[in-house]
């Protein structure tokens, strides 16, 4: 297999499992066996697999997960889109008292000393990374080992979010799509923001069907670019995604969200990606240029090139599309939402979790966007 070859199959999340310099010669050392980067089709396409803790936390108290302040903790990666979405609503649901929340590190390491596995890890003190803490609840090292804890036969891979109920030892939820819908209606009598209804039933319809077209197209169409292993798939992939983007551009140009005045589940989802979208691009961008060094090791140039167009979603940025870039300032500018984006731990985890590309580990101070600058979206009317 050669590395271009390599690379092209691989995550972001998980390039540091499957890479260790030793010496000028890149070795492949292929360890990770539940891994996102696993699930591709015949065809080489990337397909996501179902997450597997579907348990509902409900308002009724008699149910087997009931709402109660204080039961609940949320565990996140900040690099993470999918539970950077559930803590967006855990903030702006006001939700911080009721809902306890940490973050793991965001550089995956070793999760157990038995075997190969490279995964979420929480750090060692509350002063080892800022911003990711250790796991106070259950003493666990990595994410994997809350899997174990909440079943011991698991098989599946260990991601995050994950929903844990303090109380039963165990994962009530693992999938966002479930928990955001849980944080929006179970909690409200110990929510601080109630009335915040982002899947209200007028829109429902409306609501799922965008979801629809901007998953496929932008949310999951950027892994499907990322992760394909054939050129047809990526081709597919990644038209879908700018046809995805030219579309919200263009209904951005009509009204202030993406399902219409009012700000719905929707704009959250969609907000996660466009926020990580330019700094990833940028992060490809400047490869070229600062890996002199490597250059020298055999192999190399090939991977950097194949890296540099890894995500391949480089055609147009965010802060390229007005409407789209308003929009992102916008999402971000909603109070409480800023606080779920640690740019820090998103860039430290690409610029960190590549030892083979970016050996001394620098992390560069660009683009540094300024998402608090004012933005033009209050031109439309509520
Ligand atoms: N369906 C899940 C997907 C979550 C997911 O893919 N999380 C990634 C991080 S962005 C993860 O933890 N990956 C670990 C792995 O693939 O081993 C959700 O939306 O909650």
């Amino acid at each position: 297999m050669s590395y271009s070859t390599i690379i092209s199959n691989t995550s972001f999340l998980s390039l540091a499992s499957k890479f260790t310099t030793r010496g000028s010669r890149l070795q492949c050392t292929v360890s990770m066996a539940r891994s996102a980067v696993d699930e591709t089709s015949d065809s080489g396409a990337f397909q996501r697999t179902a997450s597997t803790f579907r348990n509902f936390v409900s308002k009724d108290s008699n149910s087997q997960f009931p709402a109660e302040s204080g039961r609940y903790h949320l565990y996140i990666s900040y690099a993470c889109p999918w539970a950077s979405r559930c803590l967006s609503y855990l903030k702006i649901k006001g939700l911080d008292d009721a809902i306890s929340f940490s973050s793991v590190k965001p550089i995956w390491g070793r999760t157990k000393e038995t075997d190969e596995h490279m995964g979420w890890v929480f750090p060692g003190s509350d002063t080892e990374v800022p911003g990711a803490d250790p796991d106070h609840l259950n003493g666990a090292k990595s994410v994997r080992e809350l899997y174990e804890i909440a079943s011991p036969n698991y098989t599946g891979k260990y991601t995050v979010p994950v929903l844990w109920d303090k109380k039963l030892k165990t994962v009530v939820n693992n999938e966002s799509a479930e928990i955001i819908r849980m944080f929006n209606t179970e909690f409200n009598h110990i929510a601080g923001n109630p009335d915040l209804d982002l899947y209200p039933s007028h829109l429902q319809a409306k609501i799922d069907e965008t979801n629809e077209w901007i998953y496929n197209g932008i949310n999951n169409g950027v892994y499907r670019c990322g992760f394909a292993k054939k050129q047809g798939p990526y081709e597919e992939a990644v038209e879908q995604v700018y046809e995805a983007l030219d579309r919200c551009e263009e209904i951005l140009g009509k009204h202030r969200y993406i399902c219409g005045n009012t700000l719905t589940e929707t704009d959250i989802r969609l907000f996660v990606t466009l926020i990580r979208f330019d700094e990833v691009s940028s992060y490809f961008q400047s490869k070229k240029k600062k890996y002199t060094i490597c250059e020298r090791i055999s192999n190399v140039e090939t991977l950097i090139q194949v890296y540099a167009v890894h995500f391949k979603c480089n055609k147009k940025l965010i802060r390229e599309y007005p409407n789209l870039f308003n929009y992102t300032k916008d999402i971000f500018q909603i109070p409480g939402m800023s606080s779920t984006v640690n740019m820090n731990h998103i860039k430290q985890h690409y610029y960190g979790s590549h030892p083979s590309i970016n050996p001394f580990g620098i992390i560069p101070h660009g683009p540094n966007i300024d998402y608090t600058s004012p933005h033009d979206r209050h031109r439309f009317s509520k």
